[in-house]
């Protein structure tokens, strides 16, 4: 009798099942080897349950298999329990899953860790990057710079000539947002990481109130120039022509003259535990529910591109509609993050309630769609203004009225 496959050789038939018509047999074998303790198994089965690939998605099931990686210090094991952590508000737990990992720590990890504090504890996350440019890793690289530059913290000589080649040399977002001569650079000596620490308070604001019935905020200073370059590098590979999901005389998802911009949703593929946090820091600058936005829309303008005139609301006598308000119920705020500096043009108007603001980097704008009763409001109409110089970044975040079953 033969002996049985190994089992690398039984993981690489059940993935490329999965793909087929037979992907119910794929997933019995994947599922049959996880329970034999085969660790790749086990993380591309927790994977398949964070993102909800290939099955429905389920939190605790995507934990049962990943939660024993973390033992073996798995970097993909790591990061996916800490991004699902951090959706679900559990900041206790993303740094647990975080100081869990021991030294010496993989480049993308150091990166997301300095991400994670720069808002909370500018000089922790410095160390971080500074650990990341050792290792030529781009995304430390422009982190550090970006983190010293904002924060004016003292850098280390070495590491910013370092930092400075590797980004130079690329074309990393951003890059024009930083100031070659606003370093102030020293000899330091290595400092010790600080274990993550993400109950530390964060400000955001103050809001500038600029309009009172319906309320329209700006609020300043929610996210940092090295998360902003991070969002537009995480969403950058995925965008396209964008799609309004209604417009009247359009079918829906059908790309329209409306909007000449591109767009991605930043979903679960897309996601992680950095984006997920700082979801959470546009939530509180509109106050809403974390558990009621939809995953960040984000959108880029290139010059002459615009988004006419329109509601977020849905209009509720679309047939089209009903889907959507099926879950969550209506586009009740809208929240608008602005990722760069536009250098001319690119303004979000409100024309009934003669606002036109233009874009202020790393600020929330937030607005009502619907009234006090619930019902859309037409002052909540909008545009985002041709861009005339420069490009524009934005992600928006939509709040509905209730918690949106499918995330
Ligand atoms: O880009 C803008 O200023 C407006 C964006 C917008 O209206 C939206 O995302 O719904
Ligand atoms: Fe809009």
């Amino acid at each position: 009798m033969n002996p049985p496959p190994p089992q690398s050789v039984i993981y690489s038939q059940a993935l490329a099942l999965l793909k087929t018509p037979q992907a119910e047999q794929g997933y019995q074998m994947l599922k049959q080897l996880a329970d034999q303790g085969f660790e790749p198994a086990q993380l591309r089965l927790g994977e398949m349950f964070a993102r909800g690939q290939f099955v429905p998605r389920r939190a605790d099931l995507a934990k049962q298999y990943l939660n024993p990686l973390l033992n073996q210090q798995s970097l993909p094991a790591t990061l996916l329990l800490s991004w699902l952590a951090m959706e679900e508000l559990d900041k206790k737990e993303c740094q647990r899953i975080l100081n869990h990992y021991k030294p010496p720590y993989h480049p993308k990890l150091l990166h997301l860790m300095g991400l994670l504090m720069i808002s909370r504890a500018p000089e922790v996350a410095l160390d971080y990057f500074a650990q990341g440019v050792a290792q030529l890793d781009l995304d430390s690289s422009f982190a550090y710079l970006a983190c010293g530059q904002e924060f004016g913290l003292q850098l280390d000589n070495k590491r910013a000539q370092i930092a400075w080649q590797k980004v130079q040399a690329s074309h990393y977002p951003l890059l024009q947002e930083l100031k070659v001569d606003s370093w102030q650079t020293i000899d330091k000596t290595e400092r010790e990481l600080q274990p993550i620490n993400l109950e530390l308070a964060s400000q955001i604001g103050p809001s500038q109130v600029l309009n009172h019935a319906p309320i329209v905020v700006l609020t300043p200073n929610c996210v940092t120039l090295a998360e902003r370059a991070h969002l537009i590098r995480l969403a950058s590979p995925s965008m396209q022509r964008a799609e309004v999901i209604r417009t009247v005389g359009h079918n829906q998802g059908q790309a329209s003259n409306v909007r000449t911009n591109s767009s991605m949703f930043l979903s679960v593929k897309e996601k992680d535990v950095v984006a997920a946090d700082i979801e959470q820091r546009v939530a509180q600058a509109c106050h809403q529910p974390h558990e009621n936005g939809e995953p960040f829309n984000c959108l880029n303008y290139q010059v002459g591109q615009e988004y006419q005139y329109h509601f977020d609301y849905f209009a509720e006598e679309l047939a089209s509609s009903q889907s959507y308000l099926k879950f969550g119920g209506q586009r009740v705020v809208t929240g608008i993050l602005f990722l760069n500096h536009v250098a001319q043009g690119g303004e979000t108007e409100l024309p009934k309630l003669k606002i036109k603001q233009s874009p202020v980097p790393g600020a929330v704008l937030s607005f009502h769609n619907v009234d006090e009763l619930g019902q859309p409001d037409e002052r909540s109409l909008h545009a985002g203004l041709p861009v005339i110089a420069g490009e524009k970044w934005v992600a928006t975040r939509w709040f509905r009225a209730n918690k949106r079953e499918n995330h």
